[in-house]
């Protein structure tokens, strides 16, 4: 097998630039963009300043003086040209889980939804998507509300005119394998079915195109590939056909049409503003406003041409290795069909994680057993993966995975 020339990668890497974009420890190597996205430079500044100068000086004068009002809306435009979307269909606000309850809601009240009552999704999806639907479940009752589950493989086929709305997860959180959303949309609108779609793993490290295929609702978090850290607002996106008749039950006041007239009776905003709900987290809404101008200057396209590139070049490294065969990809062959992670199994995978992490190559563990790589094409270096491969391959030859340090599990992996 050809050795891969990792430094003329780098080189001719038209994103290489970007990493000085984001403030990474020097003896890390960061792999888990997937989970939690790396620091932007420029978004540690704006929290310094909203706190220093906007709240600490400015006050409450801020919510005019800063526009800190229409953040939800603001942020949400700019996020809406990452993912096609008009700039009036996204919101920024609430976190993934809240949002799908919105949504949720919002299918089963649309027009045709009433004389049905399936939730259609994939066994394996994010558990907190299904947890979402459980509880509409067990509020309305099963009359009307019902989440029925099936492999991602059967999904398609098992729409039906019962479906009320299909809630899928465009990449996999476990294996990366990626969906057909387009495909999945123009089979469920020919049984009037609705598509919910959650682009978590998706948003930022590869071209999506909400309008052009016709998905109806969708979700996202900007803690991922958007890097706007921990726990930053998600967003939300409702097409605009069905903003006249949006109906959602979480109706805060700043979903209000006009909050500061403190009306006792709730009279939804127009358009995807009635997807609000309280007053927004404008710190960490400031941190994803500032972390999204990292992709100034950037398409999709070459960054999912980089993410490409980067997974190749980890497979064709590890599959150099006598070991290699011990880890079984779960990720699907086809580059096409993935996102920007490859997943691995072993039955040591937890261990071999930790002796990882233990010498500076961030991965992550999912029960049961797999290893995950998440490749960020604005922050990832190809050096990196020969540097991470060189650093698994001693811990295989040595198995000092077998640590006893590593036997006791941590509560997040
Ligand atoms: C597909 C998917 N949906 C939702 C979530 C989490 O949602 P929330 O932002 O509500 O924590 C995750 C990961 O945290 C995820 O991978
Ligand atoms: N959202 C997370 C969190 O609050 C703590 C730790 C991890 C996460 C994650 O994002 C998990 C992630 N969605 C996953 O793909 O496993």
């Amino acid at each position: 097998m050809n050795q891969t020339d990792y430094a003329q990668l780098d080189r001719d890497d038209p994103l290489a630039h970007k990493r000085d974009d984001f403030q990474l420890p020097p003896d890390i190597i960061y792999f888990d963009g997937n989970s939690l996205g790396a620091l932007p430079k420029r978004v540690a500044e704006v929290v310094n300043k909203t706190t220093a100068t906007q709240w600490g000086g400015d006050l409450i004068k801020s919510w005019n003086q800063h526009n800190w009002v229409s953040l939800p809306t603001s942020v949400g435009a700019k996020i809406a040209q990452l993912i096609g979307a008009r700039a009036d269909e996204v919101i920024c606000c609430d976190s993934i889980s809240v949002n799908l309850f919105k949504v949720i809601c919002a299918a089963m009240s649309a027009v045709g939804s009433h004389d049905r009552r399936i939730i259609l999704s994939t066994r394996d999806n994010f558990p907190t998507d299904l947890y979402m639907v459980q509880g509409v479940e067990a509020f309305l009752g099963q009359q009307r509300c019902e989440l029925k589950l099936v492999d991602e493989s059967e999904l398609i086929d098992a729409i039906d005119d019962q479906t009320v709305a299909v809630l899928a997860t465009e990449v996999n959180f476990r294996t990366g394998r990626r969906l057909d959303l387009a495909k999945l949309a123009e089979v469920a609108h020919s049984f009037n079915a609705l598509v919910i779609a959650d682009l978590a793993h998706s948003a930022g490290v590869m071209p999506i195109q909400l309008n052009q295929w016709q998905i109806d609702y969708a979700v996202g978090c900007t803690y991922k590939y958007l890097n706007a850290g921990p726990g930053a607002p998600a967003f939300v996106y409702v097409n605009q056909r069905h903003h006249a008749a949006l109906k959602q039950p979480l109706q805060g006041w700043f979903g209000h049409s006009r909050p500061f007239d403190f009306n006792p009776d709730y009279q939804g905003a127009a358009g995807i503003q009635r997807m609000l709900v309280g007053t927004p987290p404008v710190i960490s809404m400031q941190a994803v406003n500032a972390a999204l101008d990292c992709f100034d200057g950037v398409s999709l396209e070459q960054v999912r041409a980089k993410s490409l590139q980067l997974t190749h070049a980890f497979q064709h490294g590890l599959a150099c290795h006598d070991w290699a065969s011990e880890f079984e990809l779960i990720s699907p062959p086809q580059a096409q069909h993935r996102g920007s992670q490859l997943s691995y199994a072993h039955p040591h995978a937890y261990q071999i994680c930790q002796a990882l992490i233990d010498r500076g190559v961030i991965a992550d563990f999912r029960a049961p057993n797999y290893i995950r790589f998440g490749f960020a094409p604005l922050y990832n270096q190809f050096r990196e993966i020969q540097v991470a491969l060189e650093q698994l391959a001693d811990i295989m030859e040595s198995q000092s995975y077998l640590d006893p340090r590593w036997q006791q599990r941590l509560a997040v992996t």
